[in-house]
């Protein structure tokens, strides 16, 4: 039985738009991201994004205009928190984090 290769719940935390990009997303894990290469292809809500930069506990990836009209994406907000079904956890460096959930904005 497939037991999933989601590995990790992140946060949107902080969204810039224009800058030669459609939107840059900081997304914050508890994924050791030292482990993470630059260029690594992951999977965000079941997107896979390229990797541009990563620091201790987040790291950024690009969507482009496409991806946002496409995909749940586009409804990322700044400071928003996830709520998913199930577990979550990091897989690999080809498919590594998935964000099932419905992205909502919570108070702050
Ligand atoms: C590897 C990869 N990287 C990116 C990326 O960094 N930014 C982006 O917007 N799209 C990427 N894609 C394509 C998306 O996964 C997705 O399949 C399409 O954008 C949907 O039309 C892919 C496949």
């Amino acid at each position: 039985m497939f037991t999933g290769i989601v590995t990790d719940l992140g946060v949107v935390r902080r969204i810039v738009r224009g800058e030669g990009r459609e939107a840059r997303f900081e997304i914050a894990s508890g994924y050791d991201t030292a482990t993470i290469a630059i260029g690594a292809s992951i999977a965000h809500n079941g997107v896979c994004l390229t990797i541009v930069e990563v620091g201790p506990d987040w790291h950024t990836v690009e969507a482009s205009a496409e991806t946002l009209s496409k995909t749940t994406l586009g409804g990322w907000k700044e400071g928003s928190r996830s709520t998913w079904n199930g577990r979550s956890r990091w897989a690999t460096n080809w498919a590594a984090i998935s964000f099932r959930a419905t992205w909502t904005a919570w108070p702050r």
